[in-house]
């Protein structure tokens, strides 16, 4: 989404930013599933030598994210920092453009749930149950990159449901005012699109986790991933998780 996008704003160019976002995904998904789950990194409790509160991996999220914030990476919309208190202010001006979200959209953040989901759900279906000391960092450096790729999908149901909103404002109203989620949550659901998500990660799965060889061999190879745990990905946690933000924005959207 970027500056001046805002006349640009519709439900197709926000889904064709969704499904490109499924490359970058489904990329960083293959290069993490290369390293065992590394329990160690996510423990709470740190030899006392280090100065170092609660895990390995949230101290190098952490300050990875600090990092960032320096160059203006939490001045975007379409970020949202996994930990907000540790932010550091930008030492580049902010890009003056017209908000495309309500300014609601700052108090939307379901990144502890996406966390939560990803070290316990999610890495133990895709990882393998090991420690690897020697790749600690490595690992933690494509969590890291994952995260951000999956929060900034989820946290896109911004965008989508300020799309919904402007184009069907009175079907959207009376649900708001009542502040009914049920019934948001039905209007804003489109399960047909729900459906070509699911087959077109798989299909992408299968196609970006092949083995490149250069012979002409035709025996059918096992792919660096398993197609259907991405389609599952989506199905299970992905999508339920946008469309939580998307409630979560329609909810604040009059305020
Ligand atoms: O494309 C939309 O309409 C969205 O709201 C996005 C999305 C998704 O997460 O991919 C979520 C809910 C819809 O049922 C379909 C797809």
């Amino acid at each position: 989404m970027d500056c001046g996008d805002d006349g640009k704003l519709s439900l197709d160019s926000i889904r064709d930013s969704l499904i490109r976002q499924e490359d970058t995904i489904i990329f960083n998904l293959i290069e993490r599933i290369k390293f065992p789950i590394n329990p160690t990194l996510y423990k709470q409790q740190l030899p006392s030598s280090s100065n170092i509160s609660g895990s390995l991996f949230q101290y190098l999220f952490q300050e990875t994210e600090a990092l960032q914030s320096k160059v203006g990476r939490y001045l975007s919309p379409e970020e949202n920092p996994f930990f907000p208190d540790n932010l550091s202010d930008s030492i580049i001006p902010l890009t003056k453009c017209t908000p495309v979200l309500h300014p609601a959209a700052e108090s939307v953040n379901v990144n502890e749930k996406i966390l939560d989901i990803y070290i316990n759900q999610m890495l133990p279906l895709f990882c393998t149950e090991a420690d690897d000391d020697a790749n600690f960092a490595t690992t933690a450096a494509c969590d890291i990159q994952l995260l951000q790729a999956l929060s900034r999908r989820i946290h896109y149901g911004k965008f989508v449901a300020e799309v919904k909103f402007r184009d069907c404002t009175d079907e959207y109203k009376p649900f708001i005012l009542a502040q009914d989620r049920d019934a948001l949550m039905k209007l804003l659901t489109f399960e047909a699109v729900e459906e070509m998500v699911k087959k077109r990660v798989a299909k992408k799965a299968k196609v970006f986790g092949q083995e490149v060889t250069l012979n002409d061999s035709v025996e059918e190879v096992k792919g660096k991933i398993d197609p259907l745990l991405v389609s599952r990905l989506y199905d299970e946690w992905l999508m339920p998780l946008t469309k939580l933000v998307e409630v979560e924005y329609l909810l604040r959207r009059l305020d």
